[in-house]
């Protein structure tokens, strides 16, 4: 366990570091104290390049080289890392995390590859099948809600809807009618698409309009963590990075206000990454912070719930190093406070 009075460092890799997940893991990775970053990798296809060509804002202020991975490096890899973060397409992350696994390198992944446990809704969800023995123990990643002992060789760090979606919703779960099949409308800038070229994701072709509609891969993974029936409608807008989720559900009869209020201060009172907000909150309150701001309003038994996360820092970058620093006994917020975005 490394605690602030033992100052030692963890030895890490990020796979992925090309696109904007993982661009945002180098980023915060860099200024960590506990963590040092050895390797940040991109895909074969490219050619070693310092990380400020790929994004001149970080000209002056990291200097690092980005090096395309191969497998042949695996062995050595494991010689020095103890932990990757992976930033990759889902069947990418799929391949690579149970090679990593068996060097003894620890995986926090970043993708939809381990979410779900059920092979078979994950086949139906994902198209690809995966090659790791027992999926179900693989622990899903909301920081907030994830215990970790620290020996888990492999976490699956949640997605960015369902990291908003699940935010609001687990708290109050057992407050809600049992029929009660609760609506996430959500919004997410661009970014959410990663940084591949895209003519859906082009900025003159982006105008604010709903996708996936009853179809989306993060229905079955909110379903998941709230153990429960939900629709989900996800929206693009045309901002860069942010999520903002609305979220409707009915309270049972017996479930009160001072309840709603008590489980939420319950879950989220000692949550320095938590910020109950007294307004609904906006993109620009989180804009590149690693905080979820969370509101609620109940009008007779109906409740309304607010959610606002950054996609690429609570939606995946900043809560993988959360849950990473959570695995070696650090608080939570480690090294993410000050965290400013890169992208
Ligand atoms: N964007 C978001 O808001 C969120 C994304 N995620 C998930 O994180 C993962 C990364 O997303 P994002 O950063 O947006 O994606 P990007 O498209 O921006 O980046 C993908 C990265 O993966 C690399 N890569 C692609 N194929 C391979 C391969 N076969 N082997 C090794 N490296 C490869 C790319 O390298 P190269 O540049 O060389 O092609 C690039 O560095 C995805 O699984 C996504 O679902 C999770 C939460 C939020
Ligand atoms: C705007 C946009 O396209 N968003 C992506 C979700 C973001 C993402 O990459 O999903 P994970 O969090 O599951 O990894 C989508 O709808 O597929």
């Amino acid at each position: 366990m490394v605690t602030s009075s033992n100052p030692q460092t963890i030895p890490c890799a990020v796979f992925g570091a090309s696109g904007y997940t993982g661009i945002e893991l180098v980023w915060l990775l860099q200024q960590h104290p506990h963590f040092h970053l050895v390797h940040a990798f991109t895909s074969s296809a490219r050619t070693a390049e310092s990380a400020a060509t790929l994004y001149p804002q970080l000209q002056g202020r990291l200097d690092l080289v980005l090096q395309p991975w191969h497998s042949d490096l695996l062995v050595t890899l494991g010689q020095q890392v103890r932990v990757a973060f992976l930033a990759l397409p889902h069947e990418a992350s799929a391949e690579i995390a149970p090679q990593l696994i068996e060097q003894g390198i620890t995986v926090f992944d970043l993708s939809g590859a381990f979410r779900l446990r059920d092979e078979t809704l994950h086949q139906a969800t994902y198209g690809f099948t995966r090659e790791l023995a027992d999926t179900h123990s693989v622990p899903y990643g909301i920081a907030e809600f994830t215990q970790l002992k620290g020996t888990e060789p492999l976490v699956a760090v949640a997605g960015c809807y369902p990291t908003a979606a699940g935010l609001g919703l687990k708290p109050i779960t057992k407050l809600l009618r049992k029929d009660c099949t609760p609506f996430i409308s959500a919004v997410s800038g661009v970014s959410g698409a990663g940084r591949k070229a895209n003519l859906t994701t082009q900025f003159a072709e982006v105008s604010l309009q709903a996708y996936g509609v009853t179809t989306h891969r993060h229905q079955p993974e909110i379903s998941q963590f709230v153990e429960r029936d939900v629709v989900f409608v996800p929206h693009l807008g045309n901002f860069k990075r942010g999520i903002v989720a609305t979220i409707y559900a009915q309270l049972a009869d017996d479930a009160s206000i001072q309840d709603v209020e008590s489980a939420f201060l319950a879950a989220y009172d000692s949550q320095p990454l938590i910020r109950i907000a007294k307004q609904p909150p906006a993109q620009a309150h989180i804009d590149r912070t690693p905080f979820a701001d969370v509101y609620w309003q109940v009008q007779n038994h109906h409740i309304v719930i607010c959610v606002a996360i950054d996609n690429l820092l609570k939606g995946a970058a900043s809560q993988a190093v959360q849950l990473a620093n959570q695995y070696f006994g650090l608080c939570t917020e480690t090294g993410l406070m000050q965290s400013s975005g890169v992208v």
